[in-house]
């Protein structure tokens, strides 16, 4: 299994009813209409039961944005070629991708890592990224298996590593991205070898195939299963067949935030994918998970119904690359900042309701 991620599995706590309580006999004290901020007074009090605190801070933000390539793009699952992958991890270093421009809005920095992309990145990119890659892209698994159980956990391992590497820096909220043509393919095998839904279910457009391609991706994706036939109670299983690189990265950064009790705003169908195997490797994972938005991939909805989250944002999103997780930061602090600094009714002299009396 690996040491460090038996000991991360291990470690990572449901989060304390106490705490959940005393957050939430605090808000339902602000001088406001009881319950009126709606879902902002959840995100509040998860806020404060994950820190612990009456007064959590989220101001110290980062989107990590894991990149890889994926052998299964062979088969003409994307509608864009596999050299993409490299030239967009070359744009987030330019600063000129939606993922800088809506992190630059939440506040937030971009880390960039390679976990797998297929091609020696050059130095002038090195410098400004970090380097994990576990292989040049993974192999094909409509023909056997993504990757070994030796790479699964270092992908894995190394998002653990991030993790805590941020919250030794101070990181006080993170967020998931991805960068990987083709990743669309293992997050629906995922999401199908976990909740044994159909290929056709789960499979959806991605960057935009349609027609026959459309059908091609959903048999590639059923071939994948057939072949490699993961196992569904083994999630490091799961993502060494049917997986990819940063999609492995991405559910270890999950993992090691939630060890370190750092809230962590998943981005859409492809981080879901990293957050279900979260999820089945460590359930109380989920307590430390912010569902960032829906995306408009077909199939989001099953991932964010196995994960038990209510979306914060719907905005027709499917881009990926931390973008909606990045635009629900705004949220996230938004919710902090009612917990920190709204007066309660005794505080603010303002009278409560009078209940029975006519309103
Ligand atoms: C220019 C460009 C920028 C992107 N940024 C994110 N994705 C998104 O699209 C890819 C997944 O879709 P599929 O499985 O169909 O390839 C991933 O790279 C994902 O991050 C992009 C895709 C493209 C083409
Ligand atoms: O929801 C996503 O993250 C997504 C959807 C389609 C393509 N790329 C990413």
């Amino acid at each position: 299994m690996g040491k460090t991620l038996q000991a991360t599995i291990d470690g990572v706590e449901p989060v304390r009813r106490k705490w959940r309580e005393r957050a939430r006999e605090h808000l339902d004290n602000l001088a406001i209409p009881p319950g009126s901020l709606g879902d902002l007074l959840d995100l509040a009090e998860q806020l404060a039961a994950v820190k612990q605190s009456l007064k959590p801070s989220v101001r110290k933000k980062t989107v990590v944005t894991m990149a890889g390539d994926h052998g299964v793009t062979g088969e003409g699952v994307s509608a864009f070629p596999r050299e993409v992958t490299l030239q967009m991890v070359a744009n987030f270093v330019a600063g000129g991708a939606a993922i800088n421009v809506l992190a630059g809005v939440a506040g937030a920095r971009v880390l960039v890592v390679d976990m797998g992309v297929a091609a020696d990145l050059d130095n002038s990119i090195k410098e400004k990224i970090l380097s994990c890659k576990v292989d040049y892209g993974t192999r094909n698994m409509a023909a056997g298996p993504a990757m070994t159980r030796e790479q699964a956990v270092q992908s894995l391992e190394t998002g653990i590593e991030i993790a805590g590497r941020l919250a030794g820096e101070g990181v006080e909220l993170l967020a998931t991205g991805d960068m990987g043509i083709g990743n669309t393919t293992p997050s629906s095998a995922i999401l199908a070898a976990i909740t044994g839904r159909s290929a056709r279910e789960v499979t959806g457009r991605g960057t935009g195939v349609t027609g026959d391609d459309l059908e091609n991706k959903i048999r590639v994706i059923q071939k994948a299963l057939e072949v490699n036939n993961p196992d569904p109670k083994d999630p490091v299983d799961v993502l060494a067949k049917v997986g990819g690189f940063e999609i492995g990265g991405i559910a270890g950064l999950i993992l090691g935030a939630a060890y370190h009790r750092v809230p962590v705003v998943v981005d859409g169908f492809i981080s879901s994918a990293g957050a279900l195997l979260a999820k089945s490797l460590a359930p109380a994972s989920v307590d430390y998970m912010i569902a960032g938005h829906r995306s408009m991939e077909s199939g989001h909805r099953y991932m964010l119904e196995e994960l038990g989250l209510k979306p914060l944002l719907n905005l027709n999103l499917r881009l990926g690359e931390g973008t909606g997780a990045a635009l629900a930061m705004n949220l996230v602090e938004s919710a902090a900042q009612v917990i920190n600094k709204m007066l309660t009714f005794e505080d603010a002299g303002v009278s409560r309701n009078t209940p029975g009396a006519p309103a």
